[in-house]
């Protein structure tokens, strides 16, 4: 099992002295090599599930287990990528894509081999000595998969990563992102608020209520090309997976 939630409920100390429950009891388990998003309601604690798998937060109560074991802090096991680039803009391409690997004490000739590499299964081979604000939005984001991958997580985080780019760099990323991430055999959890995305990426979806976040819904995406989301695109299931997640959301009941 590459990544399980074992009846993790989280809360928070707030100023007015009430606890808030950020999510409560939470169970599922992702397998190997598989892709699974979350999806649900603002504030439900999306974000807080990432953050206990990357170990940045404990549980209050249950236990998170990265390849079976019990994550208590942040670690080499999970690699994370967020919406927001955050690439350094003082180093070139391959300088913030061989950045994972300098902390950890990779000498710099296997470095820059494994960081090439990365930067040509994220198409951008030819950009190694370009800067930041010399690429597009989605060219960075590339840069930062890039990253994420050149360390060799057994689980990737990937935190709304598209949420900031224009519709079309957007079906043009996830493409992208969902060959590479299928080439790469990578564990994968994804967040996002976007239905579609979700049927498209996914080998399985899970559903969380409103704050405090619980699992409402676990959905299967039974189709072909889970690497190739544009294929998918076409697929008329992909509509009613998509209404499916938006009745257990009841956001017709929500609408103004
Ligand atoms: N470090 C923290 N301290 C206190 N409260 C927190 C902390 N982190 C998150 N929360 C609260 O926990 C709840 C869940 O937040 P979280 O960011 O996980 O939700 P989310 O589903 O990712 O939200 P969104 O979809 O809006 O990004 C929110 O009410 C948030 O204010």
């Amino acid at each position: 099992m590459a990544l399980e939630f074992r009846g993790v409920t989280k809360q928070f100390a707030t100023n007015s002295g009430w606890d808030l429950t950020a999510i409560r009891d939470v169970t599922f388990k992702v397998n190997e090599g598989e892709f699974v998003s979350v999806v649900g309601p603002s504030g439900c604690g999306k974000s807080t599930l990432l953050s206990m798998t990357a170990g940045l937060y404990q549980p209050t109560a249950g236990e998170v287990l990265v390849s079976e074991e019990r994550v208590t802090g942040p670690n080499d096991h999970v690699g994370f990528m967020l919406q927001k680039d955050l690439l350094l803009p003082w180093r070139n391409i391959v300088g913030n894509v061989e950045f994972g690997l300098e902390a950890r004490g990779v000498p710099k000739g296997p470095r820059r081999e494994r960081a090439m590499r990365e930067l040509q299964r994220c198409h951008l081979a030819g950009f190694e000595n370009h800067y930041p604000y010399q690429l597009s939005g989605g060219m960075r984001q590339r840069a930062a998969l890039a990253r994420t991958l050149a360390v060799d997580p057994e689980i990737i985080l990937l935190d709304e990563p598209f949420s900031a780019l224009d519709a079309q760099t957007k079906l043009l990323l996830q493409d992208s992102f969902a060959t590479t991430i299928a080439e790469s055999g990578k564990t994968t959890l994804l967040i996002t608020h976007d239905l579609a995305e979700a049927v498209l990426m996914s080998d399985r979806i899970l559903v969380l209520s409103e704050r405090p976040g619980s699992i409402i819904a676990e959905i299967k995406v039974d189709l072909p090309d889970r690497a190739h989301p544009l294929r998918r695109r076409v697929m008329p299931e992909v509509g009613e997976y998509a209404g499916q997640i938006f009745r257990h959301l009841k956001l017709e009941e929500k609408a103004i």
